[in-house]
């Protein structure tokens, strides 16, 4: 693991500035379903639908979207679930009015009937029980997030915790509540089973514990040139996957 590739909190933002500037011209909504993508095809990787029971097959994908574009990704990554043979269902309880795109990618969840659960909905919890539950999804807070958590996600997190151990939470870049490049310095703080780094992986991911965190890298959106330059080698990818486990 000292080998790993990391870029900071800082660069890792200059590297999405300049994707999105005017020189390159991508796109926020391109880059986020590369994302959102990248997360769904390593939760198919970690668990596999193949020879599983019909009942193994019916239990939820519970993602929990952030109010920001953690939280986008999450989205994005409900919908190819779906399209995956996947039982996804969505918890969104803080929606962005950033912008209109946000309303979008809901919109396409009511399409691909996912469900996505009421703002203000109090039963949430219903919904996650090791028996009914293939894995949670957490894209509540990225690269942007600032201690100390406010609510209503300072709670969601506090039960996410109690959860964590009996159902296993992957999630996507940074694992909710730590610090980007400090990694858990304050509480409540998600100890993910599976860590989703996108474009390259963020200074806290070395803090995972390898014996107990999977990790991937996704977001396969960046020229060898474009890496070098940042100062880092671009991940191995093989064939058409757009996640690599490191
Ligand atoms: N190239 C890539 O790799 C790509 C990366 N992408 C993804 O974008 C992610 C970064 O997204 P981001 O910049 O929108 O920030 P994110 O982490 O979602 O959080 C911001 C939100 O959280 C809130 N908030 C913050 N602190 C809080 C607190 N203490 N308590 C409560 N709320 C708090 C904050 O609220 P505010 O402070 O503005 O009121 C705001 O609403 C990145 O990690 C990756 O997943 C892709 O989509 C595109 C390509
Ligand atoms: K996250």
């Amino acid at each position: 693991m000292s080998a790993l590739k990391v870029v900071s909190s800082k660069l890792a933002a200059e590297i999405d500035k300049e994707l999105m500037g005017p020189q390159i011209g991508f796109t926020l909504q391109q880059l986020m379903e590369l994302a959102g993508f990248s997360v769904a095809q390593a939760v198919c990787r970690q668990f596999p639908l193949k020879d599983k029971t019909e009942a193994e097959k019916g239990k939820h994908v519970f993602v929990i979207a952030g109010p920001g574009n953690n939280g986008g990704d999450g989205l994005v990554c409900a919908r190819h679930l779906k399209l995956f043979g996947y039982n996804p269902i969505v918890y969104y309880p803080k929606r962005s009015e950033r912008t209109e795109f946000y309303k979008q990618l809901v919109h396409q969840l009511n399409f691909f009937k996912v469900p996505v659960l009421s703002q203000d909905e109090e039963n949430w919890l219903e919904y996650l029980k090791p028996e009914k539950t293939l894995c949670i999804v957490d894209a509540i807070f990225g690269f942007s997030y600032k201690p100390p958590m406010r609510e209503p996600f300072r709670s969601i997190v506090e039960e996410l915790c109690k959860l964590q151990d009996r159902i296993p939470i992957v999630s996507v870049d940074v694992p909710t509540g730590w610090d980007v490049d400090k990694g858990p310095i304050s509480q409540p703080a998600i100890n993910p089973a599976v860590l989703v780094s996108l474009t390259v992986p963020k200074p806290c991911s070395t803090y995972i514990r390898e014996k107990h965190t999977a990790h991937y890298v996704g977001g396969r959106f960046i020229p060898r040139d474009f890496a070098n330059k940042y100062g880092f080698e671009p991940f191995g990818y093989e064939s058409t996957d757009q996640i690599l486990k490191l």
